[in-house]
């Protein structure tokens, strides 16, 4: 499992007058195998600083280590160590193609891997046995396999995108608001699940997240964002009980209650 560390990071969108700089020098380090939440406002890049660790938005500069090496730019052997940070989206449809079945879908996560890992292509019946461990892992039957998309719940699509990201053994995972899309009933079954992934196979997490109380259950560090830059970060239970940046007690105070942990 890796390390993620942010240095500097920047971001931009548009060019000339209408550039915006989206991340403002952010640095931030996660250490191996635990959970940073990312909490500010909308609009204040957690979802751009996610984004740049897995390419899908561009740094203008900065690094962004694995490790402690630079995967912005990354080509050959770097670049295999970008793909194994995974991401999770609030919307599971995004990364799930409706004309494929769960299984298939599952199926393309591992062949993407092997190619990257250089590793022996699976056979036709080893490959059906590891997609159903993957199902059998996000709590979902291995007859599941032969769904499509379209007839399962948002709970049990964002299963399959955790499953999806785990058969491509993620040392980073980049969770973005991935329950907030879900029924409150169900938001818990899937943190639950992902906190027990996280123990049992110990990737390194970034958890962006609007809701603190959620942060304050999953997550044992956090990082707070506000207008793309990075205004304060630390243990979690320190910087929602004790927050030393007046932004972060602005954002604590518009909570009503932070109560006992939510969802145990
Ligand atoms: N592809 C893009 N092109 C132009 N501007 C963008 C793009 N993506 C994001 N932005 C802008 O960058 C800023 C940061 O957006 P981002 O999605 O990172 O915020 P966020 O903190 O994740 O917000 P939210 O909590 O609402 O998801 C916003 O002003 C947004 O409009």
């Amino acid at each position: 499992m890796s390390a993620i560390e942010f240095d500097d990071v920047h971001v931009h969108f548009g060019a000339g007058a209408s550039r915006f700089h989206a991340v403002k020098g952010v640095s931030l380090s996660i250490p191996q195998g635990s959970i940073m939440g990312l909490v500010g406002e909308s609009g204040s890049g957690k979802s751009t600083l996610a984004r740049a660790a897995v390419g899908l938005v561009e740094a203008s500069s900065g690094r962004i280590l694995v490790d402690g090496v630079d995967v912005v730019g990354a080509r050959g052997e770097t670049a295999r160590l970008r793909r194994r940070i995974q991401m999770i989206f609030q919307d599971p449809s995004s990364c799930l193609d409706p004309r494929m079945t769960i299984g298939e879908s599952i199926g393309e996560a591992l062949r993407a891997a092997e190619r990257r890992d250089r590793t022996p292509k699976r056979g036709r019946a080893a490959r059906t046995q590891e997609v159903e461990r993957l199902l059998h892992a996000v709590s979902l039957g291995a007859d599941r396999a032969d769904s499509y998309p379209s007839v399962l719940s948002g709970g049990q699509r964002q299963r399959v995108a955790i499953a999806r990201a785990l058969a491509a053994g993620p040392s980073v995972l980049l969770a973005d608001e991935i329950t907030s899309a879900l029924d409150v009933s169900v938001q818990g079954a899937v943190l639950n699940l992902l906190l027990e992934l996280q123990r049992e196979l110990g990737f390194t997490m970034l958890f962006v997240s609007h809701n603190l109380a959620v942060v304050r259950y999953v997550c044992d560090q956090v990082a707070v964002m506000r207008h793309g830059e990075l205004v304060e970060s630390g243990p979690v239970l320190d910087v929602i009980d004790n927050p030393q940046h007046q932004y972060t007690r602005e954002l604590m105070a518009a909570i009503p209650q932070l109560g006992e942990p939510m969802f145990r």
